[in-house]
């Protein structure tokens, strides 16, 4: 059940003083972020500044070496209700080697901690689960033939099933054709709409442009802008080229910045 939008204000995604180390590597190097209920944060940057690490970080998978995370509440770990998060790690294949079918793929993200049986009606909700990224016609098919755009879909197919809070997405639609991202940015409408609070790592805004409310761009494992997203140059914003040019006169986010490759709303 999706939390009401009675309350803006409330933090859902809050990230302290964040270090992660890896060996010799420093890779996250104080991060703060914070993500309120029903807000679109981009989480952007360079290859290697620490995106998908602060997002295993915040799901779990990485445990800071320094710092505080906390989703929906509480500190990152057994105390969060994990049914209420989507998480779409980034790109890997919803396979796995292993031979199931794309209902059981989509199927697992209803299993978790508190609950490793299927709730009823699961098969109605992996169906429309499906049929939000237009694999409705694909469900018994093994995910190790489906393409790999296809298997993208699969893994979000899986967070959605969930009905969750907050979606947190490592580059969901990296791979993923233009007529497929559209129905993904609609189905990210109407959830946000609902209530949805979404912090989704992008190297380009792309067909969720739209939709972003704020942008946090992340430079050699820190927070290096946390503000107004970036929109493509007024001369190159047609179709076939969203993407964001490094804007010659704009000094407002630094080197860094510039480096990715981006244009700020002043
Ligand atoms: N467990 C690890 N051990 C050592 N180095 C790591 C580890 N995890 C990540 N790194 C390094 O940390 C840096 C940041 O990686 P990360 O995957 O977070 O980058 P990213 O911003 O998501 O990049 P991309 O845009 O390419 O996906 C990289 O240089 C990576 O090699």
């Amino acid at each position: 059940m999706r939390m009401s939008t009675d309350h803006p204000a409330v933090t859902v995604v809050e990230a302290r003083a964040l270090h992660f180390r890896a060996g010799a590597s420093h890779i996250l190097r104080g991060v703060d972020l914070t993500v309120r209920r029903g807000e679109v944060v981009a989480l952007l940057g360079a290859n290697g500044s620490g995106k998908s690490t602060l997002v295993k970080s915040l799901v779990g998978i990485n445990a800071p070496t320094q710092g505080e995370a906390r989703l929906l509440g509480a500190p990152v770990g057994s105390g969060v209700d994990w049914s209420r998060v989507g998480y779409v790690p980034q790109r890997s294949g919803a396979g796995g080697g292993i031979p199931s079918t794309a209902q059981e793929v989509v199927a697992s993200g209803l299993l978790h901690g508190r609950r490793l049986r299927l709730p009823r009606g699961w098969r109605e909700r992996v169906a429309a689960a499906l049929d939000q990224v237009g694999l409705g016609d694909r469900g018994g098919d093994p995910v190790h033939l489906l393409s790999g755009g296809q298997q993208q879909r699969i893994l979000i197919a899986r967070a959605l099933v969930r009905e969750p809070d907050l979606l947190i997405l490592d580059e969901p639609v990296a791979g993923v054709d233009v007529a497929s991202q559209e129905a993904f940015a609609a189905t990210m409408r109407r959830l946000v709409d609902d209530g949805l609070t979404v912090l989704v790592v992008l190297h380009e805004l792309g067909e969720l442009e739209p939709l972003v409310t704020r942008a946090v761009v992340l430079g050699h494992g820190k927070v290096v802008h946390d503000g107004a997203p970036p929109r493509p140059r007024e001369d190159h914003d047609r179709a076939g080229h969203r993407h964001q040019h490094p804007h010659a006169d704009d000094n407002t986010l630094g080197e860094q910045a510039r480096a990715l490759d981006l244009e700020v709303r002043p």
